[in-house]
């Protein structure tokens, strides 16, 4: 007998013989129907409501666990395609419901009107919060990254006001200088000479890498040279992050256990911090050294060869308090500089990665980036024909504007930070009605703002960087639409930084060589923190012949 019909049979009976039955006659009843029947029948009536339960959630939502089963099934998949899905067909926003028990419970959203409550209107009430903080602390520590309220107000400033300085700016630009035309384009020279195959996701991890800690710390680790060798820090900090990122899927009580033991993914994370540790305070070590004896001398120079240092560490190094004591202990100068590390070291080459791939399906987009850098370069004239080796100038990176769009437009499509999350602190309700709990977790998914219709219009998988131009010059978008770097008081800093860095490269890389992906390299998103190409981008080069590009 079928459960159904075990239901069925049972309740007809009943229907016409219960009124005549007292406790002990249902009770005599009840062996009949087998345990095992009564426990299908209550599958398939949870089951019929979880599945019901779709229309009014989004999702089936299950007892004990939630909607844990979709999610499961989304992550076999690609998962950015299927919260895209859910977010679709919810108009904006869902609430997923974890498993009973976890910290899994927590609101999407891909609406710019939330958006924008968030990260601005009402920008106090939805911090990093303390899971996220006590997660990250380790690595972190207390730096801008994981920091809310005061002590991130007292960084943002002062490393703001270091960004917009003229020093910065020279430093950043003299610093692309040397590892684009001493590292980059000889690495690319040597395997377009061998005829190899590389995977420029790595190249460019390296030179970004590299960058960020010249940035940071005014130290270059030199990931990027001819061998593409492996750096104990570089790998330290990469291990460093990826178990650091472990701690978000596993349960908090889980991963500090095997703190405590210091087992699994906690020893990784250990053994690795030490490696960062060790590189941050010896940097940290010889610049206060070099800064007190420059100092002794009544120099105001502080490096080797009379140039003024501008990096971060330096400058926070220098601050003093009110009683002119140093404003920062060792410790809190290594935060600041892994965190800055953290924040540039990935973004911008990942945007790129997927910049070049996008350009090998679209080559009439590489064409017209081609025709105005070769406009910029021969507006020089006479001056730029005699050049050695053609260096592209400040000023001249700031005119590349379709340039600019097709960068922007890759990042709307592909933003190196896909999904980001808060904490709301007193209940809320989102413009678009959501309510909010205290101690919600809010996920805004910018990979799914790109894709929605609703925002960008019905061709919005279509990578068409004219729509950020307008008669031939570049116009910027909502912060809340356009969300790659964030919006209102924590937008990225290193947003101008960034995109000279992506245009330099990608220009000096462009003018010289054509990339192409190999035949049959697969390219899909890995799933982490940032949207890593998950098998890399494998290219081969080709000189550009049709002019002498030096
Ligand atoms: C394409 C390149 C980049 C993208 C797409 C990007 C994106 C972002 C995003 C989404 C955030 C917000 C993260 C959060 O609060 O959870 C952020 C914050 C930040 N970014 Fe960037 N970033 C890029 C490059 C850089 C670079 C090169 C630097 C530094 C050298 C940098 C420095 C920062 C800092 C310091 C913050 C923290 C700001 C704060 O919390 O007040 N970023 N960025």
């Amino acid at each position: 007998m079928g459960a159904m019909d075990a239901l069925i049979s049972s309740g007809a009976h009943n229907a016409t013989t219960a009124p005549f039955l007292g406790a002990g006659g249902l009770a005599s009843l009840l062996p009949q129907v087998q345990t095992v029947e009564v426990l299908v029948a209550v599958f398939i009536f949870v089951a019929i409501h979880s599945l019901r339960q779709r229309r009014s959630l989004g999702l089936p939502s299950w007892p004990v666990v939630g909607m844990l089963p979709s999610l499961l099934l989304g992550v076999r998949g690609d998962m950015y395609e299927w919260i895209t899905g859910v977010l679709k067909a919810r108009g904006g926003t869902f609430t997923f419901r974890g498993p009973w028990f976890t910290n899994l419970h927590c609101v999407v959203t891909a609406d710019p009107r939330n958006l924008e409550h968030l990260l601005k209107t009402k920008f106090g009430n939805f911090p990093k919060g303390p899971y996220f903080r006590d997660t990250v602390r380790d690595l972190l520590g207390d730096g801008i990254f994981g920091a809310d309220d005061e002590v991130w107000r007292q960084q943002r400033k002062a490393a703001s006001l270091e960004f917009h300085s003229a020093e910065f700016r020279a430093l950043t630009a003299s610093s692309l200088v040397e590892l684009v035309h001493r590292r980059l384009l000889p690495v690319l020279a040597e395997t377009e000479a061998a005829g190899a195959a590389v995977d420029l996701q790595d190249v460019l991890l390296r030179l970004t890498f590299d960058n960020v800690c010249m940035i940071a710390f005014g130290a270059d680790p030199g990931c990027l040279q001819k061998g593409l060798p492996e750096i104990p820090f570089a790998r330290a900090f990469e291990d460093a992050t990826e178990a650091t990122i472990v701690r978000f899927v596993t349960p908090t009580a889980v991963w500090r256990g095997m703190r405590a033991l210091g087992v699994g993914h906690e020893r990784v994370l250990r053994r690795s911090l030490a490696g960062v540790d060790e590189f941050a305070y010896d940097v940290i070590r010889k610049r206060r050294e070099e800064l007190a004896a420059a100092a002794a001398a009544g120099r105001e120079e502080d490096a080797a060869g009379g140039l003024r240092r501008a990096d971060l560490l330096t400058i926070f190094t220098k601050m003093r308090g009110a009683d002119g004591a140093p404003a920062y202990s060792d410790k809190f100068l290594r935060d600041i500089c892994v965190n800055f590390i953290l924040a540039g070291r990935d973004t911008s080459s990942v945007a790129l990665a997927w910049f070049f791939w996008l350009l090998s399906k679209n080559r009439g987009v590489e064409a017209k980036i081609l025709e105005e850098v070769e406009g910029i370069v021969a507006a020089r004239g006479r001056c730029g024909e005699v050049e050695e080796e053609l260096v592209f100038q400040p000023e001249e990176v700031k005119r590349m504007e379709y340039l600019h769009a097709a960068l922007s437009e890759a990042l709307r499509l592909y933003p190196s930070v896909p999904v980001d999350h808060k904490e709301v602190v007193e209940d809320e309700v989102f413009p678009d009605g959501t309510v909010l709990k205290k101690g919600t977790k809010v996920i805004y998914a910018m990979y799914s703002m790109g894709r929605m219709e609703s925002i960008w219009g019905e061709d919005c998988r279509e990578y068409r960087p004219e729509r950020w131009l307008k008669d031939g010059r570049f116009m910027g978008e909502s912060a809340y639409k356009f969300t790659a770097f964030n919006g209102g008081p924590r937008l990225c800093l290193g947003k101008d930084f960034a995109y000279y860095q992506m245009k330099f490269a990608a220009a000096s890389i462009l003018r010289r060589y054509h990339v192409d992906v190999v035949q049959g390299h697969p390219v899909a998103p890995k799933l982490a923190l940032t949207l890593f190409m998950k098998h890399g981008l494998k290219v081969t080069l080709a000189k550009r012949d049709d002019k002498a590009k030096l």
